[in-house]
């Protein structure tokens, strides 16, 4: 282990992220290696989870410091996640984003594959209060959906191109693969991710039984 990986051992916002991982994990939201997490640390830095590691079981110095300058990454030592260009440019286009999870749930892998959309309304549910900014069951709460790809920094130009008509509610949907959330907090990246998680549940569960989008 070198110097840098070690002081991770000890920073607070690498252990609060290796817990939130098992907690995540303990929801099956993270099956296999799937997921990533970061937390920033600089306004252009954050640590984000090393690539292809069970994010249930991870440890401190499984989390690798990224630095970024536009679309440029710089990591000083390890393999960071495939999908760390997503995360940089989460935190580029909001400087307030502390925190961004990723993460492989069935239910929103499955709701992703049935609708067609690049969008989808959320509107009637109390619980899209969880989400800031959203104050009644009556306001429209839109998730944006994007089509999966293995180029990851296309995906990120795709989500800035997107965020320049309206910033997305702290949450983006990649379609058969998984769902982004972020917060001002880890904390509030945690209730974001526990919200659209329920809200994405109850539309697959209406829409199994009333077979209507
Ligand atoms: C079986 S997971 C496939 C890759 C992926 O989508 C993911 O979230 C994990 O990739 P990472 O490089 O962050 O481990
Ligand atoms: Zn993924």
């Amino acid at each position: 282990m070198n110097n840098t990986a070690q002081v991770q051992q000890l920073n607070p916002n690498a252990i609060a992220l290796c817990t939130l991982g098992r907690w995540i994990a303990s929801r099956h939201w993270v099956p296999a290696t799937g997921g990533n997490f970061s937390i920033r640390q600089t306004d252009n830095m954050a640590l984000v989870t090393a690539s292809g590691k069970d994010k249930g079981e991870l440890s401190p110095q499984d989390l690798l410091p990224v630095s970024w300058q536009a679309d440029q990454l710089h990591c000083q030592y390890g393999t960071p996640s495939a999908e760390t260009a997503l995360h940089a440019q989460l935190y580029q286009l909001d400087p307030q984003i502390k925190a961004v999870l990723h993460t492989h749930s069935v239910h929103a892998t499955v709701f992703s594959c049935l609708i067609g959309a690049d969008n989808y309304p959320f509107r009637g549910y109390e619980m899209q209060k969880a989400i800031s900014g959203i104050q009644s069951h009556e306001q429209t709460l839109t998730l944006a959906i994007f089509d999966n790809t293995q180029d990851i920094p296309a995906l990120a130009r795709q989500v800035q191109q997107r965020w320049k008509s309206k910033a997305l509610p702290f949450a983006l949907l990649v379609r058969g693969h998984g769902l982004y959330v972020w917060g001002y907090s880890l904390a509030e990246a945690k209730r974001h991710l526990e919200g659209w998680e329920f809200l994405i549940n109850c539309e697959l569960e209406r829409l199994k039984i009333t077979g209507k989008p």
